[in-house]
């Protein structure tokens, strides 16, 4: 069998992730297209400034709902991006129907992804309740969800690369990972900013498995989903010189510093121009050998959270590559909501060669920068 063997530990959280994860990324896409929701294009801003869209809300409650049916609410704990505070206010009514319908219409084509939907449509309170069940801190024991509903808002907004995250975490460990890429084509590579593609890929993996395989969206042409739904298998790229390696890195500045990596990429001897991607899309491209090198250095201060990460990690770890943070220590996942102790970034590449070279070009310039 493509994909997954049945009997496999995780072989339903996987299949209803990759299930959930395609229907999520049809909801991204059919509300960036403006043909489901009736306010498709409202941008609001959270406290941090950073954007939050329908789109966001909508797919953390669909998830919540979804898993909630599919393993019984009692045993779905999540830990996810999106609270309803802004939803809740008394001149938020417009926004919370766009809401309620989006992921009543998401719903509605919930069969077609082999996921049972509701009988009767979801209710503003239903939708609310499925959000704020994703409240959930997560922690060192236990199994917890992580989720992204929409990682890289910012390159959702601007018709670029983002990505709907979704993890499994059993005591501290990350042990499925889900990562649907609507603007990835599952065929062509990830050269540039415009590699942007209308037919994206779902990736995924399973902690220990060794594998991690890739479908192409099934969003659209009204097909059902067939698990495991011509999955082919990725692998991180083979290639270990410096000078023919491509590295990613976050498009934002204020997310990452790009001089600081500059000076690394110098040191090492990278000569490509680096590859400003928005989200999770990152270490998409690392696990499917597009690019060799991941660097993130915020500022310090900032600490990371754990579902800008999670899914991520376990699909490069099992497609050949290698994160850790910029000490060299794998990242923790135990520690509740964000990356408690990640030593100054994250640096994740296709294979340890690379990544003692970076790792060893940190310590010898970390003293002289000013992060
Ligand atoms: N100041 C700061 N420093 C570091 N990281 C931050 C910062 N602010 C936000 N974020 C988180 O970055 C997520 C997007 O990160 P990326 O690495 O993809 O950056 S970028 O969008 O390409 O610039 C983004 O996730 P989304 O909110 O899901 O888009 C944030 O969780
Ligand atoms: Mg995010």
């Amino acid at each position: 069998m493509e994909g997954v063997d049945a009997n496999d530990k995780y072989a339903k959280e996987l299949e209803v992730g990759v299930r959930v994860v395609q229907l999520a990324c049809c909801l991204c896409q059919k509300v960036q297209k403006g043909s489901i929701g009736p306010t498709p294009d409202h941008v609001f801003s959270k406290d941090d400034d950073s954007p939050v869209t329908v789109a966001d809300w909508s797919v953390q409650a669909m998830i919540s709902w979804i898993l909630s049916e599919s393993f019984g609410k009692q045993n779905v704990s999540i830990v996810a991006e999106e609270d309803t505070q802004a939803l809740s206010d008394s001149n938020s009514t417009h926004l919370l129907a766009s809401v309620v319908a989006t992921v009543n219409e998401s719903l509605a084509m919930a069969p077609r992804f082999g996921l049972k939907g509701p009988t009767t449509s979801l209710g503003p309170t239903q939708v609310l309740e499925a959000i704020n069940h994703c409240n959930s801190t997560g922690g060192p024991i236990g199994k917890h969800w992580v989720l992204d509903p929409v990682d890289g808002t910012l390159g959702f907004v601007r018709g670029d690369q983002y990505a709907v995250a979704l993890a499994l975490i059993e005591n501290g460990q990350v042990v499925v990972g889900v990562l649907g890429c609507p603007n990835y084509s599952s065929k062509k590579k990830l050269v540039n900013n415009s590699s942007v593609s209308k037919e994206g890929c779902v990736m995924y993996a399973r902690k220990g498995s060794g594998e991690a395989w890739m479908q192409p969206l099934a969003c659209e042409g009204g097909t059902h989903v067939v698990w495991p739904n011509s999955a082919t298998r990725i692998r991180v790229s083979s290639i270990d010189d410096p000078s023919l390696a491509t590295f990613c890195e976050p498009v934002e500045k204020a997310n990452s510093n790009h001089s600081y990596s500059a000076g690394i990429a110098y040191t090492l001897g990278l000569r490509k121009q680096p590859l400003r991607v928005y989200s999770m899309v990152k270490y998409a491209a690392i696990a499917r050998g597009d690019a060799e090198i991941y660097m993130k250095f915020a500022k310090a201060g900032y600490k990371e959270k754990i579902w800008d990460h999670a899914a991520g990690v376990v699909i490069v770890e099992e497609a050949g590559g290698v994160v850790t943070d910029a000490g060299g220590r794998p990242l923790d996942f135990s520690k509740g909501v964000y990356l408690e102790g990640l030593d100054r970034g994250i640096v994740t590449c296709s294979g340890a060669n690379l990544h003692d070279k970076i790792i060893g070009a940190v310590y010898a310039s970390w003293e002289s920068s000013h992060l």
